[in-house]
């Protein structure tokens, strides 16, 4: 099938090459040109395990190409819109103004029967009114959320837990496209809900909100555990041995950051506000709440632990990305801890294996180095993104830079026994 994907930035650039080794001539579209030069050549803009591989061996099949020009889209039968949603200058609803502008420059180029595949996490409501423009046109609108996982993107998107599709009704054109694009995964078994657009829109905020629900839960219990001399990782493992709560996303720490999941809850309770039931939701304010709180936290650990006053200590920081496996820094709780230690008068060097260039960029006031630089002369070190490298860290190695023996691990990764028995005050979250 020939296929367009427009908006090439995360989402879009892994499913372009995800869809193209599935055998699809797949043309990617974007309105930043730097970014389509850069895919053009197989470099990916941005880190994620797999990627350049994939692009570089599906750009040399002549199945995957590139352009900046929406006329592009023109020769494709199916159209992908994966552009940004990213939360409004109101700091709560999503701004669709990328959504609305993309499918505006496709309508002149569909032709009756194409098929209009939105992908962006968006509130519900968008697609039914979406689909009123696209039908003008002869063409039909269906909605498929994503699900996949930075650091996991091109398995998520060949392999995922499932396929969503929200159609019109009595639409069977739609159905029939995606089943064709996606007919591998789904003869390899992958389960399939077709629905309405309301409830596909309303799959993906929820899947967000219940997995932001999840992490907030377990730093809750951190907090009553930091209070009451418990252990928030034996009671993660407790619990999570009951299949009906598992133990995944029950990892406390510093919590949870990125492009989405913050975004989306916040955008969830605005759309359910507008809808008259913000109440019913009111539960996830708590949850950013929660979230945030396990930032001050780590501020606050470490200057009790720095005497009572951060300044001018040398604080080395471990990990800047939101998560391992990527060198994204939207809303990453590591960044934002990091700044905040600068801020307060700390001499911070913080360090990434992947996520440094895009921090810097962001902060230049902030230090940045190698995890050699770091750790010299450092007071204390704070790990706050999980990568494996600081996992197995050598704490007696680590010993001999630094100047201090002091250690907080933001993401309850280290192994407390190991740092504490080679002399070093270890503190995690949620557990004494
Ligand atoms: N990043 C992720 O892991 C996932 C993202 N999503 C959702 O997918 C959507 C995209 O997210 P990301 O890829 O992370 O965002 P992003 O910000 O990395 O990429 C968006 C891209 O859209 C392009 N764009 C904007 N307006 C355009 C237009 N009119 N025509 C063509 N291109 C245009 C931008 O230049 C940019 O490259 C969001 O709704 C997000 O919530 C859903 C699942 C996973
Ligand atoms: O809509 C999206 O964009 C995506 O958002 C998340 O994926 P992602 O943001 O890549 O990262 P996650 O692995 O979900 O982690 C999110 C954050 O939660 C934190 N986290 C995760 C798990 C945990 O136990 N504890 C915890 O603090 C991570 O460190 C990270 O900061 C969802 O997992 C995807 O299913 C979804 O498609």
């Amino acid at each position: 099938m020939r296929l367009s994907v427009i908006g090439c930035g995360y989402l879009g650039a892994v499913h372009a090459a995800a869809m193209s080794s599935l055998g699809h001539s797949v043309v990617g579209i974007d309105v930043d040109e730097s970014k389509i030069e850069a895919l053009g050549r197989g470099a990916a803009p941005f880190f994620e395990p797999g990627l350049p591989e994939l692009l570089s061996q599906e750009i040399a099949t002549g199945r995957l190409t590139f352009s900046s020009d929406i006329a592009a889209a023109a020769d494709a039968t199916v159209h992908f819109v994966a552009v940004g949603t990213p939360q409004s200058a109101d700091g709560l609803s999503a701004d669709l103004r990328f959504v609305d502008a993309a499918i505006d420059a496709l309508l002149p180029h569909l032709t009756p029967g194409d098929v209009v595949v939105g992908k962006s996490t968006v509130p519900v409501g968008t697609a039914a009114r979406l689909a009123e423009k696209v039908s003008a046109t002869g063409a039909v609108l269906a909605w498929n959320p994503e699900f996949l996982r930075e650091g996991f993107a091109i398995q998520d998107t060949l392999t995922p837990d499932r396929l969503v599709y929200g159609v019109a009704p009595g639409d069977d054109v739609a159905k029939a496209a995606l089943d064709e694009v996606y007919a591998t995964p789904l003869a390899g078994g992958i389960p399939l809900i077709v629905t309405d657009y309301a409830t596909a829109e309303l799959v993906k905020v929820a899947a967000n909100a219940f997995l932001a629900t999840k992490i907030s839960f377990i730093n809750a219990m951190a907090e009553v555990a930091e209070v009451s001399g418990a252990d928030v990782t034996s009671l993660a493992d407790a619990i999570g041995h009951d299949a009906r709560i598992g133990r995944r996303f029950l990892n406390a720490g510093v919590g949870f950051g990125g492009g989405c999941l913050p975004k989306d809850i916040r955008a969830f309770q605005a759309r359910a506000t507008e809808l008259g039931v913000g109440d019913s939701v009111r539960f996830l304010t708590e949850v950013d709440k929660i979230n945030l709180r396990r930032r001050d936290r780590v501020v606050d650990l470490a200057t009790e632990l720095l005497g009572g006053d951060v300044t001018g200590k040398r604080i080395a920081v471990l990990g800047l990305a939101f998560k391992p496996n990527s060198d994204d820094i939207r809303d990453s709780p590591a960044l934002d801890i990091t700044v905040r230690l600068h801020e307060a008068g700390a001499a911070v060097v913080a360090t990434d294996p992947e996520a440094v260039a895009n921090a810097r960029r962001r902060h230049p006031e902030v230090g940045f180095g190698t995890t050699t630089e770091a750790l010299a002369g450092a007071d204390i070190v704070i790990l706050l993104t999980e990568w494996s490298e600081y996992r197995e860290l050598d704490p007696t190695v680590v010993a001999e830079a630094t100047a201090g023996r002091i250690v907080i691990d933001g993401r309850n990764t280290l192994d407390a026994a190991r740092w504490r028995a080679a002399g070093w005050t270890y503190r995690g979250l949620g557990r004494s």
